[in-house]
């Protein structure tokens, strides 16, 4: 992580503000902190802080960082009153400088095995003496289904769903049962797009193939059982937009195929 970007964060902290830096994206660097930016409370909390683009014309850039953080802010907002979508608490939002304070999700997987998204969660089960194919895998593929079911259903898509941005989280550390919540809407918009409800499907998809491509197959199927499920709650106007939707992916599935053979 860039020496620069860590002495502006630290800059722009209240001196003494404890984060500690935890991945570095294409937009922004993410970090954690065990105190609330401005509550006396402690906790786990995540700063999202997407620093200037140095390729970019300051006052463009400005303008860009202002906008992105404002929608993922505004779109946070809006899906955190979705009756049953799982997404992180917005805390607080300085879109002018570009930093989100967002609750913390997830955590370590036992015996090692990394943060707990669903890509490492899936590795968990494939490797060693686990069962790829256990209930708990479905259980769960099936929720992150249901997840993008009920993101899709009230006319929201994520931009960006690779199995990375699907964090899972358990109320107990001896539970299992696995709550999956979407993260990372710097590229989600609010529209009713089935192109863009095909895409977002697509992006798991080949996520899950190129991580896990030995079961693929299964878990695609419940991936699709949960997200169908939703769907199908809303009677017969749920079903003519389950088949749209999936006649779409198809078709994105079918063109994606095309590409990769020509090439
Ligand atoms: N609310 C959260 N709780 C726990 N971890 C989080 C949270 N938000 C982000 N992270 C961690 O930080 C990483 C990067 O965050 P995010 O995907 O939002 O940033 P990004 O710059 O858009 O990344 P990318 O370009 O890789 O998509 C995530 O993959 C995740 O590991």
């Amino acid at each position: 992580m860039s020496e620069d970007v860590l002495a502006k964060v630290y800059e722009y902290l209240t001196p003494g503000l404890p984060v500690v830096p935890i991945a570095q994206g294409a937009e922004a660097v993410v970090f954690t902190s065990e105190k609330h930016p401005y509550l006396p409370n402690s906790g786990k909390f995540i700063l999202k802080y997407r620093p200037p683009k140095r390729y970019r014309h300051p006052s463009i850039d400005k303008a860009l960082t202002k906008h992105r953080t404002i929608g993922e802010a505004r779109l946070l907002t809006k899906l955190f009153l979705i009756e049953g979508l799982k997404v992180p608490k917005l805390i607080a939002c300085d879109a002018y400088n570009g930093y989100l304070w967002l609750e913390f999700l997830g955590e370590e997987l036992p015996h090692g095995k990394g943060f707990s998204n669903l890509k490492n969660f899936l590795w968990m089960y494939a490797t060693d003496d686990g069962d790829p194919y256990c209930s708990i895998v479905e259980e769960t593929l099936k929720k992150v289904g249901q997840q993008i079911g009920l993101l899709h259903w009230n006319g929201y898509c994520h931009g960006d769903l690779t199995s990375s941005n699907i964090v899972l989280s358990r109320s107990g550390k001896n539970e299992t049962s696995w709550q999956p919540y979407l993260i990372d809407f710097g590229l989600g918009s609010t529209t009713d797009s089935v192109e863009d409800k095909g895409v977002d499907l697509y992006v798991l998809e080949r996520a899950i193939i190129s991580t896990h491509s030995a079961h693929a197959e299964a878990y695609n199927e419940w991936l699709l059982k949960g997200f169908s499920e939703i769907y199908k709650r809303y009677g017969d106007a749920g079903e003519v937009k389950l088949k749209e939707v999936t006649k779409r992916f198809q078709e994105v599935r079918l063109r994606g195929r095309k590409r990769s053979m020509i090439g």
